[in-house]
């Protein structure tokens, strides 16, 4: 494929940002992907896999000359990158990142960005618990959507630049408002998470019923919450501390559903048990017939992981 872009930077070499420097590579996307990131040992595997086609420890020194400079970055850094790199961004270059809340990176970005560059905003919804430059690959984005948030003032042309960029990786595309992906996104992953982390922490708190008994017997509901609940700390706590307000709301709404839930065991009301087990499993079909039940979607193209649960045995 002829290159959508000149210069690509990637600032930070996580599961995100290895995984877009593999599909710039394979699928002849740019024509250089320069590399930031502030570890040297992760800069050095990064070189080691031949994710780039120079490495900067420097973000200034990446992104110079860049057409296209993508922050790969846990949220709570999006506004100390941007403002580092803000003097070194070339006039007419696109910025896009793809943190996980919206709001809160165009707060912490915009402020410190040129008006000379083109803002784009942007979250690939599609990830797995790994983490670091090892995790990623090529199918990560395939079939899955990326939301594109342009600003005030953002010109069609450099979301429509992105958008290309994003569907040559295999994406789906939708553009909709920072504050809407933000309550979305609440609902569909965060507050989600929070129960996996939540209720991994109460099983392992127990007195009554041993850690070993939790792994030995921990059934696939459960193991599923682990999967996740192994999700990366750094991440997972800037998603809760910038997407306070929507994941509050989201909370406040799932408190009150549970205890309708708690309500309808405590009086042996079966129907009503019936009827919402009934709702949410065909929402459950709805998933798996759109194509984006992840782990269906991506059975045999995860790079091999080590399975605790297998090694405890099981
Ligand atoms: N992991 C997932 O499933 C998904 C993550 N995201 C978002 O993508 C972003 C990156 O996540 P991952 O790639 O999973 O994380 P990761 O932990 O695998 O990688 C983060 C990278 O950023 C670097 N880094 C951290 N702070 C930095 C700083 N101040 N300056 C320069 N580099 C820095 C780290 O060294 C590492 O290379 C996050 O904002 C996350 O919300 C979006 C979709 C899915
Ligand atoms: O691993 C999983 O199940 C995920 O939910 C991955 C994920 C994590 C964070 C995102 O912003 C988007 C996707």
């Amino acid at each position: 494929m002829t290159p959508l872009f000149g210069k690509v930077a990637l600032v930070g070499i996580g599961l995100i940002g290895s995984s877009i420097a593999i599909n710039l590579r394979e699928r002849g996307l740019a024509s250089e992907i320069a590399i930031a990131t502030r570890r040297e040992g992760t800069l050095a595997r990064a070189r080691e896999l031949g994710l780039g086609t120079s490495y900067h420890s420097d973000p200034i020194e990446a992104v110079k000359d860049a057409d296209l400079v993508i922050l790969c970055v846990p949220v709570g850094a999006c506004g100390a990158v941007a403002q580092a790199i803000a003097p070194a961004l070339k006039p007419g270059a696109v910025v896009t990142d793809v943190g996980s809340v919206k709001g809160s990176v165009v707060a912490d970005m915009a402020p410190h960005l040129p008006a000379h560059v083109h803002f784009v905003p942007g979250h690939p919804i599609a990830g797995t618990e790994q983490s670091g430059p090892d995790a990623g690959f090529l199918e990560l984005f395939e079939n899955r959507w990326t939301i594109l948030t342009p600003v005030e003032g953002t010109q069609a042309q450099a979301t429509e630049r992105l958008r290309a960029l994003w569907e040559a990786m295999g994406a789906m595309v939708e553009v909709m408002s920072a504050e809407h992906h933000d309550l979305v996104l609440a609902i569909v992953s965060h507050v989600p998470h929070l129960i996996a982390y939540n209720i991994v922490g109460t099983a392992a708190d127990l007195e009554t019923v041993t850690q070993s008994e939790v792994i030995k017997f921990s059934a696939s509901g459960f193991r599923d919450f682990t999967r996740i609940a192994a999700s990366d700390p750094t991440m997972w706590r800037d998603i809760f501390l910038t997407n306070r307000e929507a994941v509050l709301e989201m909370l406040a709404r799932f408190s009150e559903d549970l205890a309708s839930l708690q309500r309808a065991i405590r009086w042996g009301d079966g129907d009503a048990l019936f009827e919402l087990f009934t709702r949410t499993r065909s929402i459950r079909r709805s998933i798996v017939e759109a194509g984006q039940d992840t782990a269906e979607a991506n059975f045999g193209r995860l790079p091999p992981r080590k399975d605790p649960w297998n090694e405890a045995g099981d």
